[in-house]
C-alpha cells in the first residue's frame, strides 16, 4: 500500500538511499529532486517503525503533517507488542511476528493464541517474564498502565536477627520466596516489614476472617501506615485501597478486580495456595514482588511444588528447636500415650478390617477414593467402612479416662483439647464445663469466647478443626489432641498455637493414640517430627 510521496533535493549518500529503501519506493528524479513514495509493506517486511520513518525523514528536513502520521500510523504501529489486562488474563498484541521468542511458552501451553482476536493470552502471572524477554530482543512495547500507587509507610518494630535474615533472603532472591517458619515465629511481621520496604500498594491474602483483622492490627501495630491506607475484602465489604487484606475464598472469585492492582502479593498461610481454584490468585495476579508464608508449606500430597513455582521457591525456613534454642519460641515436650479398644471396641474393629480388606481387594485408600467417584460399587462400599472404622478408633472409650488423668494432672494450665468430631467436643466440654469453639460456633460467639479465655489464668477450651490455624492464645501451655486425622500439617498447626513464648513457659502437647491401629502407625512416625522440610509424608494409606 502506497502513501505519502516526498521528494529530496539533496544528494543522497548510499546508506541514506538504502535506509529510504527500506520503507519507500523510488520513483524518479524530478525537477523537484528524487522522488520517493512511502510503501507500508515495504515498511512492515522490513519490521521498519513509524518512529524511524519519522525520524529518517526529518533528518532528511521532511516534517510529516499530524494527519499524515496518523495515517500511517492506522498501518504501521508505534508498538511490536502492545500488553492489555482483561478480565483477569493478560493479552498480547503482535504487530511483529513473535512465535520463534515465545515458542517454548507456547509448547508448555503458558501462552495461547487466540486467532480471532490475533492475540497471544496467558496468565498476569507472565507479564514480567514476557515483558523482559521481548525487550531484550530490541522489541518496542507497549506497557500495561497499572493502578500502582506509592506507599508512605515505615516499620516501627524491632525485627529479630532470623526474620532479619529472611527478610535479606527474600531480597537477594529479587523479592520472591517461601519463608517457613513455625507457629508464633513472626511470618506476619516479616510480611509487614517487607510491605514497608516495597512501599507499593499490596494485596494480602489470608485463610479465615479472624486472621484479615490479625494483619490489619498488625499492621497498625507495627508501621505508621494511615487508616485509609488500608481496606477489607471479603464477603461483608469490598474495600480496595493501597493495602487490601483479602481471604482466599473471596480472591479467587474477584481477581478480575484485584488482578493489576498490586506490586506486592503476600500469600499467608501459603498451604492452601496450591489447591486448584486458589492457586488463581498468584496466576492472575500481576505483582512483581511475591511473598509466601506458611509453617507447614510441605503438603502431604506434593502439591508444595505448585506453590513454590508460583511464589519463587523455598528461600528460607527455621525449626522451632532452633527458635527454642534462641529463646524466641516456647520449649515444648511432645508426650504421645496409647490407650487400648476395648474388647467390644476391638471385636468390631477387627470384623470391619476383615470385611474392608475383601472388598477393597489390597488397593490404597487413594485409589478407593478415585473409584468411589467412578462409582465403583466395591470402593463405595470400603469406603462406608473404612469410616466407621476410623470413628471407633477416634471415639475409643479408653481415650477419655486418659485425656481425664491428663486434665487432673494438668490442672492450673490453660488447656487446649482438639478433636475432629464435634460432638465429642461437646461431651468433653460439657463434662468439664469448658469453653468450647466448633465450626457451628457464630462469629461474635467465638470473639467472645477467645476474648474471655485469653484473660483466664488457667481453664479449659475444646476446638474441632476450626481451631487449627491463626488462633492466638499466647499463654495456652498444654495442648491435648483426642482425636486427629493424619494430616501432619494440622498436628504441626495445633502444635503451634501453643508455642508463642511466654516467661518460664514449657508447652506440653499430648496427643492420645489407640494401640494396634494406623492411628499409633501414625503418630510413631510423627516421633521425629521436625518443622524443616523432611520427606515425612503421612497419608490416608497408613491407617490401613
Ligand atoms: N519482631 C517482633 N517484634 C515484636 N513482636 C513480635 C515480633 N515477631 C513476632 N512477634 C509477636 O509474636 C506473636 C506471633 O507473631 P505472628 O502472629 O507474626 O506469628 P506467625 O508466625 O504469623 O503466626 P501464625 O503462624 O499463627 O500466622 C505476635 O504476637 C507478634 O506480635
Amino acid at each position: 500500500m502506497l502513501l505519502k510521496t516526498f521528494y529530496i533535493q539533496r544528494w543522497l549518500d548510499e546508506n541514506t538511499f538504502k535506509r529510504l529503501l527500506t520503507f519507500s519506493r523510488f520513483i524518479s528524479r524530478t525537477e523537484r529532486g528524487s522522488q520517493f513514495v512511502i510503501d507500508i509493506d515495504r515498511a512492515r517486511k522490513n519490521k521498519v517503525k513509524l518512529d524511524d520513518i519519522i525520524s529518517t525523514l526529518s533528518d532528511l528536513g521532511i516534517k510529516l503533517e499530524e494527519n499524515e502520521i496518523k495515517e500511517i500510523s492506522k498501518y504501521l504501529p508505534e508498538y511490536d507488542i502492545e500488553f492489555e489486562l482483561k478480565d483477569g488474563k493478560l493479552l498480547i498484541k503482535p504487530h511483529i511476528f513473535m512465535l520463534d521468542i515465545v515458542k517454548d511458552l507456547k509448547e508448555k501451553e503458558i501462552l495461547k493464541y487466540d486467532k480471532v482476536n490475533k492475540v497471544y493470552v496467558t496468565y498476569p502471572y507472565y507479564y514480567y517474564i514476557l515483558k523482559n524477554r521481548l525487550e531484550e530482543y530490541g522489541l518496542k512495547i507497549r506497557e500495561l498502565k497499572l493502578d500502582i500507587k506509592e506507599l508512605n509507610v515505615n516499620f516501627k518494630g524491632e525485627l529479630r536477627d532470623y526474620q532479619k535474615e529472611a527478610i535479606e533472603t527474600w531480597k537477594q532472591k529479587d523479592g520472591s520466596g517461601v519463608i517457613a517458619l513455625p507457629t508464633g515465629a513472626g511470618k506476619t511481621v516479616i510480611g509487614i516489614a517487607i510491605l514497608a520496604e516495597v512501599k507499593r500498594s499490596t494485596l494480602i491474602v489470608t485463610f479465615t476472617k479472624d486472621q484479615m483483622i490479625q494483619w490489619r492490627d498488625s499492621l497498625f501495630k507495627f508501621t505508621d501506615l494511615s487508616k485509609s491506607d488500608v481496606g477489607l475484602y471479603y464477603s461483608q465489604e469490598k474495600t480496595i485501597r493501597p493495602v487490601t487484606i483479602t481471604t482466599y475464598h473471596t480472591a479467587y472469585r474477584h481477581m478480575k478486580e484485584l488482578s493489576g492492582k498490586f506490586n506486592l502479593l503476600i500469600i499467608d498461610e501459603a498451604h492452601h495456595l496450591p489447591a486448584e481454584k486458589f492457586k488463581q490468585i498468584a496466576l492472575q495476579c500481576i505483582a512483581a514482588k511475591r511473598l509466601a508464608l506458611s509453617a507447614t508449606p510441605v503438603r502431604e500430597d506434593g502439591k508444595h511444588e505448585e506453590l513454590f513455582k508460583l511464589m519463587g521457591g523455598l528461600i528460607y525456613f527455621k525449626t522451632p528447636q532452633e527458635l527454642i534454642q534462641k529463646g524466641y519460641l516456647a520449649p515444648y515436650e511432645l508426650i504421645q500415650l496409647r490407650v487400648d479398644l476395648t474388647p467390644k471396641e476391638k471385636m468390631k474393629y477387627s470384623s470391619l478390617l476383615s470385611q474392608f480388606r475383601k472388598l477393597s481387594g489390597g488397593k490404597k485408600v487413594s485409589e478407593l477414593l478415585q473409584l468411589m467417584k467412578e462409582g465403583n460399587q466395591n470402593a463405595i462400599e470400603a469406603m462406608k467402612i473404612y469410616n466407621e472404622m476410623k470413628k471407633i478408633v477416634n471415639l475409643a472409650e479408653n481415650k477419655l479416662k486418659v485425656l481425664d488423668d491428663i486434665i487432673k494432672k494438668e490442672n492450673g494450665s490453660k488447656i487446649l483439647i482438639f478433636t475432629q468430631y464435634v460432638e465429642q467436643a461437646e461431651e468433653i466440654a460439657k463434662k468439664y464445663n469448658a469453653y468450647l469453639i466448633t465450626g457451628k460456633t457464630n462469629k461474635n460467639e467465638r470473639e467472645r469466647i477467645l476474648k474471655i479465655f485469653k484473660t483466664l489464668k488457667s481453664g479449659i477450651l475444646v476446638l474441632t478443626t476450626v481451631g487449627d490455624e491463626g488462633l492466638d492464645i499466647p499463654d495456652a501451655n498444654v495442648g491435648i489432641i483426642v482425636t486427629g486425622t493424619g494430616s501432619r500439617r494440622q498436628f504441626i498447626q495445633r502444635l503451634g498455637r501453643l508455642l508463642r513464648p511466654s516467661n518460664g513457659k514449657v508447652a506440653k502437647l499430648y496427643e492420645i493414640v489407640t494401640r494396634g491401629t494406623a492411628e499409633e502407625y501414625q503418630a510413631s512416625k510423627r516421633k521425629d517430627i521436625t518443622f524443616g522440610i523432611t520427606s515425612y509424608s503421612s497419608s490416608e494409606d497408613d491407617l490401613m
